[in-house]
C-alpha cells in the first residue's frame, strides 16, 4: 500500500471529499499561490475533516513562529517545508515535536543529510509538472513524490519510485477544484500498490 496525501484544500466541501475519499494525509497550503489558505480558513478546514486524518502545512520560507503557533491550535499536524528552510529550522520545529517533509529537486544533495522525517521531491511549487521519475535518487528516510501526479500516470510513478507516500494536487482537479471521483480514483490507486 502506498499513502496518499491530498494537498490544497480550500473549502469545507473540500473536506466533505477528503473524509469520503480517506485519503491518508490531506493538505493545506500557506505559501503563496492560487492554493494559499489564511490560518482562519484552515482552521475551518480542520474542524470539517475528520479528526483521524492529519493536516499537513505547506509553507514556503515562513516563520518558524507561524508554524508553532498552527500547531499549537492544532490546526496543522506536520509541517511541510517548500522554501529554503534550514536543519536548523528542521530540528527546531521536531524539537516543538511537530513531524517535518522537507522538499527537495532530485538533484539537490541536501537530501541525503536532512534530519526530516520525510523527503519529498519535487517539481516545484503546485506547478503540475512531472519528475523525470528514473532520476529519484535513493535516500535513507521514508519518500514521498509529487508534481503532476494524476489518476493515469500515478501507478507508474509508484512502480518506477517506490515511494512511500504520493502526493497530488492540481492532478484531482476539474476547473480549478478539487473532484471527488479524480481524487476517489487517485486513493484507491495508490492504496492498491
Ligand atoms: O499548490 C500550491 O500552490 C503550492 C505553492 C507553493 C508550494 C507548494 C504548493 N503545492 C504543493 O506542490 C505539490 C505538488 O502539487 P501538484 O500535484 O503538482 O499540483 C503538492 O505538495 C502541493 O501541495
Amino acid at each position: 500500500m502506498t499513502q496518499i496525501k491530498i494537498c490544497g484544500l480550500q473549502t469545507p466541501r473540500d473536506a466533505a471529499i477528503i473524509n469520503q475519499s480517506r485519503p491518508d494525509f490531506a493538505g493545506v497550503v500557506f505559501a503563496a499561490g492560487r492554493h494559499q489558505v489564511s490560518p482562519d480558513q484552515a482552521k475551518l478546514i480542520r474542524q470539517h475533516v475528520d479528526a483521524k486524518i492529519p493536516l499537513v502545512g505547506v509553507f514556503m520560507n515562513a516563520p518558524e513562529s507561524m508554524i508553532k503557533d498552527l500547531y499549537d491550535q492544532h490546526i496543522i499536524q506536520i509541517a511541510q517545508l517548500h522554501g529554503d528552510e534550514d536543519e536548523s529550522m528542521v530540528r527546531a520545529l521536531q524539537a516543538h515535536h511537530i513531524p517535518v517533509i522537507k522538499v527537495f529537486k532530485p538533484t539537490d544533495e541536501k537530501a541525503k543529510f536532512t534530519n526530516a522525517e520525510m523527503v519529498m521531491f519535487d517539481s516545484g511549487g503546485g506547478s503540475g509538472r512531472t519528475l523525470d521519475w528514473q532520476q529519484i535518487p535513493s535516500i535513507d528516510q521514508p519518500l514521498a513524490l509529487a508534481g503532476g501526479l494524476n489518476p493515469a500516470n500515478v501507478s507508474k510513478a509508484i512502480e518506477i519510485v517506490q515511494p512511500t507516500m504520493v502526493d497530488v494536487s492540481s492532478g484531482v482537479e476539474v476547473s480549478g477544484q478539487k473532484d471527488l471521483a479524480l481524487i476517489t480514483a487517485m486513493v484507491t490507486i495508490a492504496h492498491r500498490k
